[in-house]
């Protein structure tokens, strides 16, 4: 029997080989984090020991002074470790899946910017998550949470948060308070209506022919195929997109909540939703039948980087006719408003998640992994605009590119983003001015 092969990077830092590293990845089911890893403390800024067996860190994790990111997501921690509160530069965690239960408010680091701890057992967060002013992104999905500490209500910086798959039974009133929050999930939870009904049809994996990989995503992979029997399609046959669903829980929420929202969402002429789901998949997987991409649309920005956050991250060559700009934001408010007026958030309103034609503005909206069920009750009203103000920053983003300045638009984009929520406007007057707007060239 062979001896297990030692991760390369492992005997590497035991010889002594990676002085002066930056950046440092340990695999191999570690079950305790070598002690050589502090000997880089004058230099390392970020760890990844994804996918390990650690169920602690050392007592001295905290001499690392410069750590600012900490991947340590597959692991067996119970408690997040304590010891992470003392790293002064610490901003990012990621603990996916770790099987915590517990989230001590010492483990929280001073500058702690974006925490992820998705698909874990915490039954409760403590009051010092209010007291980061610098957090922005705050991934809790799947997890057993009844409740958010009232100290949230002090997240200022706050602008990204998940709460789907959890136990939550009431809205604490000041999530719609926050100034900054603009990407908001919650699907899954005792408080989300459960009234959705689906508008599209059931049909047979038989009228389906499978074709190439168009691409994968964190909840599926998209074949192109040929629907034979698709309604009002020349013959009876239609070139579609088909979604295979994963199954598995995403930092977004649960694949069945995105099946849902696609179902329920309608078509529309800027949205990939579902034109139908397939009953009867092989070996059970669930199956969405989806418009497809006319060939060369591509998305309008890439997903936020580890620097940039929340915010999506652009080629910096993209530049952008005042005409397409327009017709660009005026094809996602639309989007917008109609999955609105159908009771749904979409969650995800980003650069990222639009597909457009690379020059003219043509453009569609898709993604319904973090797609909630809105609530018609004032407090609805809120959750719509908390969503007003993720366009908002769209707007500005394009505006940033654009060749040429639309004030009327820069107007609109700043009343979208202003802080105080209630005095946005909601999505159907941004319509109607982007209307007029493109009206007038
Ligand atoms: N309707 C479609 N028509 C053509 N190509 C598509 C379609 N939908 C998705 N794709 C392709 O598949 C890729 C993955 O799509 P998907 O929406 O699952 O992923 P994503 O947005 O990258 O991921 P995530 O689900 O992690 O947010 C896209 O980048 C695109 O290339």
């Amino acid at each position: 029997m062979s001896a297990p092969a030692i991760d390369p990077t492992l005997a590497a830092l035991r010889r002594g080989d990676l002085a002066g590293a930056r950046s440092l990845t340990l695999r191999g089911g570690l079950t305790e984090l070598p002690a050589e890893v502090l000997g880089l403390a004058d230099t390392l800024e970020q760890l990844d020991v994804t996918g390990n067996a650690l169920t602690a860190l050392p007592a001295d994790f905290s001499r690392l002074q410069r750590l600012k990111v900490l991947f340590a997501s597959g692991n067996r921690f119970e408690r997040l470790p304590p010891v992470l509160g003392d790293c002064p530069a610490l901003s990012q965690i990621g603990l996916r899946g770790c099987g915590l239960r517990e989230l001590p408010g010492e483990a929280l680091p001073p500058q702690l910017r974006w925490l992820t701890l998705t698909d874990n057992a915490l039954e409760r967060l403590p009051a010092t998550l209010g007291e980061r002013p610098a957090l922005q992104k705050l991934m809790l999905a799947g997890n057993r949470l009844s409740a958010l500490p009232a100290s949230l209500a002090q997240a200022r910086s706050l602008e990204l948060l998940r709460l789907s798959a959890n136990r939550l039974e009431h809205w604490p009133g000041w999530l719609a308070e926050l100034p900054r929050l603009a990407w908001l999930a919650w699907a899954g939870n005792p408080l989300e209506p459960t009234d959705a009904t689906p508008i599209v049809a059931d049909l047979p994996w038989a009228q389906l022919q499978l074709g190439a990989l168009l691409g994968e995503g964190a909840s599926g992979r998209i074949h192109r195929g040929l629907w034979r029997g698709a309604p009002l399609a020349n013959g009876g046959v239609r070139e579609v997109a088909v979604k295979l669903f994963k199954g598995a829980m995403t930092s977004d929420g649960l694949p069945e909540r995105e099946m849902a929202a696609c179902l329920a969402a309608g078509a529309h002429p800027h949205l990939i939703a579902a034109l139908g789901r397939v009953a009867d998949a092989p070996a059970g997987q669930q199956a969405l039948v989806m418009p497809l991409l006319p060939s060369g649309w591509q998305t309008l920005a890439g997903p936020p980087s580890l620097e940039s956050c929340s915010r999506d991250v652009y080629d910096p060559a993209l530049r952008l006719s005042g005409t397409a700009v327009v017709r660009l934001l005026r094809c996602t408010a639309n989007a917008m408003a109609h999955l609105h007026r159908r009771g749904w958030s979409h969650g995800d309103l980003y650069a990222h998640n639009i597909a457009w034609d690379g020059q003219g503005g043509a453009a569609v909206l898709s993604d319904f992994g973090a797609a909630s069920r809105l609530l018609p009750s004032s407090l609805g009203e809120a959750l719509r605009r908390i969503e007003v103000r993720a366009w908002g920053l769209l707007a500005e983003e394009l505006l940033r590119r654009c060749m040429t300045d639309v004030p009327a638009l820069r107007d609109l984009a700043g009343a979208c983003t202003q802080p105080n929520v209630g005095v946005r406007p909601t999505f159907d007057e941004v319509v109607a001015q982007v209307a007029g707007l493109a009206a007038g060239g």
